[in-house]
């Protein structure tokens, strides 16, 4: 049975990358990202903007909603400080599947959890099932249509503290305008928008910071 796109670039970086070495690993699904096959990895050019996000948020506990290949979850695990955790949630099993083996063969599985399934049934059980308190940052790339809907629900599980930073991809393209006009017309958050392009192309995109005021 031949392969799937995510399955060669799980292939490429375990076979060129440097095992254990975070970096090499996001460099390495960028480059077969950029000179083989697209992929909706965040990026090195939005991922820059991840990076100073994390850098000066310093989160202890960490949400990305949207595992995908596991980009991000090792762009952000990379940058933790000891004992600071990461929680990513991923629909698609075969996605979760390859993001498992690109986290470990990263090293950054002690600070990784990946959760299966969706955000709307995974969400609800944060606190109880994963004694999550509340969240210090909060990565959306997932579905664009959920940004909005996953948010609200974030606030009515008690998940948001003052300062918390929610910082979303994909706000051109392909777009979560229902997400932009809710956080930006919502006076309980301080919204930022940081126009960057679409990962690997030249295509515009932005990422929008929405800090929650309490
Ligand atoms: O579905 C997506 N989830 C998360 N991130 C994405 C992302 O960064 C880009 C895109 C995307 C953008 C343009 C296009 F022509 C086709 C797909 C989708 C997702
Ligand atoms: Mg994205």
């Amino acid at each position: 049975m031949n392969q799937s796109k995510e399955e060669r670039i799980l292939n490429f970086v375990l076979q060129h990358a440097v095992r254990g070495d975070p970096q090499s690993v996001v460099d390495h699904i960028d480059k077969y990202c950029s000179q083989k096959e697209w992929a909706m990895n965040v990026g090195a050019e939005k991922g820059l903007i991840l990076d100073k996000t994390v850098e000066e948020v310093k989160p202890s506990i960490s949400l990305e909603l949207g595992t995908y290949c596991g980009y991000s979850a090792v762009r952000i695990a990379r940058l933790l400080k000891p004992n600071a955790h990461l929680i990513t949630i991923e629909f698609n099993p075969t996605y979760a599947a390859i993001a498992k083996q690109m986290i470990e063969f990263a090293g950054v599985q002690d600070k990784v959890k990946i959760l299966e399934g969706p955000a709307e049934e995974i969400i609800p059980q944060l606190k109880k099932k994963h004694e999550v308190e509340t969240l210090d940052f909060v990565f959306l790339d997932h579905w664009k249509e959920r940004y909005k809907p996953d948010t609200v629900l974030l606030e009515e599980c008690g998940l948001l503290r003052r300062g918390t930073v929610l910082l979303a991809d994909n706000i051109i393209c392909p777009g979560a305008p229902d997400f932009l006009s809710y956080v930006r017309n919502n006076n309980r958050f301080e919204c930022t928008n940081y126009l960057s392009h679409l990962e690997y192309l030249k295509v515009e995109d932005a990422m929008e910071k929405a800090v929650f005021l309490g």
